[in-house]
């Protein structure tokens, strides 16, 4: 099992709560999106996942152990934050080389990643002339040579084109597809929509949302009621529905009923129903209501 299961888990700087009592799972064989606005507390999380912070309460393990717990980490667990740096001097395969040594990995990982990465053609150039893109598949290369079924990666999209974000995603679903474990972070959630299967949503340090991206409330549909009704109408649908707004005299809004309900509802009541309709709503909805980025209308 290489799931990672974070409970409970905070991290105070002095008065500043960056994450504050996160509990979450992120299974095997799936790519989880990690997502909130700048500042939510993604990167301090996924740095108390490997020991680079040390968490001020609770724990986050990884198939069951602690990270310091892990025999051979690097085998474990390939990480990928911003700040990776490289030397300027050395080419991707020096680079790549070093850190194989250092992992105790073979040699041989080296070129296959290369090839992996679409950076064959590149290996022999410094780094220092290395495009954003580059850097980004790179850091991806020097994760993954301990072939670890755990991938931490800290918004890989940063600076990346359309073209290298289609790559990234398409490569994130294929090492899924391997059955290993991705959490992907991410402030921009269009980057990561289409590759996640599962997302956890956070702000402020808080968990706001976690689950399957089908099944968080409100992904699928906005049931939209005109009926002359509407006063009497509100309330009966808001004691079982997600959410019900008026937005106009006539007009509701609701999230978290199908249209049947809504309408069973109406009837049972006697109360008028003039036309029912359905609007998908975005993730991208959903997401800046719950980082609380907008204000609904
Ligand atoms: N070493 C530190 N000392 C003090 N405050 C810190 C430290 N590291 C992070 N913070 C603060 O903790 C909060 C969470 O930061 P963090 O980098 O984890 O957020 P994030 O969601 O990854 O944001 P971003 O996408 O901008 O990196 C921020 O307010 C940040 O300023």
């Amino acid at each position: 099992m290489s799931g990672i299961e974070v409970r409970n888990l905070s991290k105070r700087y002095g008065s500043l709560t960056a994450v504050d009592d996160l509990s979450f799972t992120v299974r095997p064989g799936a790519v989880t999106a990690f997502l909130g606005p700048n500042g939510a507390g993604k990167t301090t999380t996924m740095r108390m996942m490997i020991d680079h912070v040390a968490p001020t309460s609770g724990s986050a393990t990884i198939g069951g152990r602690r990270y310091r717990d892990l025999p051979r980490p690097t085998t474990v667990v390939g990480a990928v934050f911003d700040t990776a740096s490289f030397h300027p001097q050395h080419s991707a395969r020096d680079h790549l080389r070093i850190y194989a040594a250092m992992g105790g990995h073979p040699d041989g990982r080296v070129d296959h990643l290369l090839s992996l990465l679409g950076l064959a053609g590149a290996a022999g150039r410094r780094t220092g002339g290395y495009s954003t893109g580059m850097r980004q598949r790179l850091n991806l290369a020097t994760a993954l040579l301990g072939d670890p079924r755990v991938l931490l990666l800290d918004e890989p999209g940063n600076g990346l084109d359309p073209e290298g974000l289609a790559w990234l995603r398409s490569f994130l679903r294929e090492l899924a597809g391997e059955g290993r474990t991705i959490l992907v972070s991410s402030h921009v959630l269009s980057e990561v929509q289409q590759a996640a299967d599962d997302v956890v949503v956070i702000g402020r340090g808080r968990l706001l949302a976690a689950g399957s991206l089908r099944d968080l409330p409100g992904t699928a549909q906005d049931v939209l009621v005109r009926t002359p009704d509407a006063t009497e109408l509100c309330p009966i649908l808001a004691r079982e529905a997600h959410r019900v707004d008026a937005t106009g005299p006539e007009d509701l809004r609701v999230r978290g009923l199908d249209p049947a309900r809504v309408a069973g509802l109406a009837a049972a009541h006697g109360l008028r129903v003039h036309g029912l309709t359905t609007e998908d709503r975005s993730l991208e909805e959903l997401f800046l209501d719950l980082t609380g980025e907008r204000t609904h209308t």
